[in-house]
């Protein structure tokens, strides 16, 4: 039994799920991997000289055994998320680490310990086994996967999931990934896969969308209304493009902060009508390594003024870390919120305190989205009320290049990876429904 018979299942319109719980698994798969025996590879280089096309390998590896609660999937596509990045640069901190944290926890998580990392934190593709205690879930199932592993041991996680110690981020904190062509989840991150849309489009939003959704839309992040001033730093960007969307289709007012004109025009075509190229505008918030320019938020504030007919930010939605967050910090409103969830350029912040106690601001630490949240901001791609960002598709084997151009910031949206998948577009169950969307649904298609 190989892969190419799962595909094979997949690809017939009339396979059961009883013909695919039927179907014996292969002994080995492939899949995008890091090498613990190469986290110092790029010892003494500088973060952006740090290539991933060297780190990152395709590897055939054995499928991992099945435990309670949780599911094997054949994954058709997945895609590139800044995660991966990190992992594949090792920085912060090497995820070998993680894995060996988790593996001490108990028997069935020493399956995570091994010498290499199999990543990527989004799927979409065909459930083929269910471990034991798993009712919701069945083979031949349609799928995507969020990116939240927990344990729920604890009480600390039973009001939000997000809080439980044992909280982790599956394919980045844990092995088994998307970037591959099985992957090993819990089977509380699945989700029904959008029916019109095919496996690469699903594949991408997952990670972005969910965190997008806490961290501005949810109570457990800023709680944005009607009518907010939204600053979306990297606003075409994975997690940007997916904060605009929420921000118009909620009636807020996004200000969009990109670095080109192309990526202007990409926030125009999604309704933003406030736009602020940083780079032909030319901000520089630091004016050396160590020293902030207050004079520059200043004139960062002033453009948003005229943008905004005088108004100031009601929430920020933050993630470029150091290099903009005294910025703001400063351009938030009376009462507002800084919603942050990254540090791309640094996590070591700098602000201007006074700004943030006198005029009373509120800075809210974000990560991903509990099960519930990943449910919601998946059923607004599923309902075509928030759409897929999806650039540019790469194959598996291609993964490197893909995490390289993601890593030089020179992607728009989000990058898909086909896995199983052997060419783009399978997997649309509802055309009718595609067709209403289709322009939006391409946006972001090579441009
Ligand atoms: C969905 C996608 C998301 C993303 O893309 S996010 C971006 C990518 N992610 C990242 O960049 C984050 C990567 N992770 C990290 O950098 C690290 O993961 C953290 C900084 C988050 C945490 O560092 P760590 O070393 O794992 O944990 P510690 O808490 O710094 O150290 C553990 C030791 O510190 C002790 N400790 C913790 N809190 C306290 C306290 N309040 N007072 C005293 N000690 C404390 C513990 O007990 C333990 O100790 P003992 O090492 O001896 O076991
Ligand atoms: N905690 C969590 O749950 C999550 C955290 N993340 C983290 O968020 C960060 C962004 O992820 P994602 O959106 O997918 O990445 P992308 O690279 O797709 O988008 C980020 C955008 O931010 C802008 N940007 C980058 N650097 C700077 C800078 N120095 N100053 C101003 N703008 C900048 C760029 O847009 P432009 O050039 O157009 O301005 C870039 O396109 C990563 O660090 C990632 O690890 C991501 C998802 C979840």
């Amino acid at each position: 039994m190989t892969v190419k018979d799962i595909l094979d299942a997949i690809q017939s319109k009339d396979a059961t799920s009883a013909d695919f719980a039927a179907l014996p698994l292969p002994d080995s798969y492939r899949a995008i991997t890091v090498h613990k025996d190469e986290t110092e590879m790029f010892a003494g280089l500088e973060t952006r000289d740090k290539d991933p096309r060297k780190s990152i390998h395709l590897d055939e590896v054995p499928v991992p055994e099945l435990g309670p609660g949780e599911a094997l999937v054949a994954v058709m596509a997945s895609s590139v998320n800044y995660n991966s990045v990190w992992t594949s640069i090792f920085e912060p901190l090497s995820t070998f680490g993680f894995l060996e944290r988790y593996g001490r926890t108990n028997e069935l998580a020493k399956r995570h310990d091994l010498p290499y990392h199999i990543i990527g934190s989004d799927l979409a593709g065909v459930v083929l086994r269910t471990g034991p205690g798993v009712n919701a879930w069945k083979p031949g199932d349609e799928v995507v996967a969020h990116c939240l592993s927990v344990e729920m041991e604890s009480s600390d996680g039973h009001n939000d999931t997000m809080l439980d110690p044992e909280q982790r981020i599956w394919g980045f904190e844990t092995n088994f990934g998307g970037l591959a062509e099985i992957a090993l989840v819990k089977s509380n991150q699945l989700m029904p896969k959008p029916a019109h849309l095919s496996w690469e489009e699903a594949a991408a939003p997952g990670l972005v969308n969910s965190t997008a959704y806490r961290q501005l839309v949810s109570r457990n992040g800023a709680g944005m209304k009607q009518g907010d001033n939204v600053l979306i730093w990297g606003a075409s960007g994975g997690l940007g493009s997916y904060a605009t969307q929420f921000a118009l289709a909620g009636g807020a007012n996004p200000i969009c902060v990109v670095s080109s004109e192309q990526k202007a025009d990409i926030c125009r075509s999604m309704g933003a009508e406030s736009i602020i190229d940083r780079s032909a505008e030319g901000y520089r918030f630091w004016k050396d390594e160590t020293t902030q320019d207050p004079k520059e938020w200043k004139r960062f504030g002033k453009r948003i003024r005229e943008l905004t007919g005088g108004e100031d930010i009601d929430i920020v939605f933050e993630h470029p870390g150091r290099e903009t967050f005294g910025a703001s910090v400063f351009v938030t409103r009376k009462g507002g919120t800084i919603t942050t969830c990254a540090s791309t350029s640094g996590y070591m912040h700098e602000y201007d305190n006074r700004y943030l106690w006198m005029s009373l601001k509120r800075i809210i630490g974000s990560h991903f989205a509990n099960y519930r949240e990943a449910w919601e901001a998946n059923r607004l791609i599923a309902k075509g009320k928030i759409h897929p960002t999806l650039s540019k598709v790469y194959s598996l084997e291609d993964t490197g290049q893909a995490a390289h151009d993601v890593h030089r910031n020179a992607h728009q949206g989000k990058v898909g990876v086909l896995c199983l998948a052997p060419e783009e577009g399978l997997g649309v169950r509802d055309e009718d429904m595609r067709a209403k969307h289709i322009d939006a649904i391409n946006r972001f298609r090579n441009v």
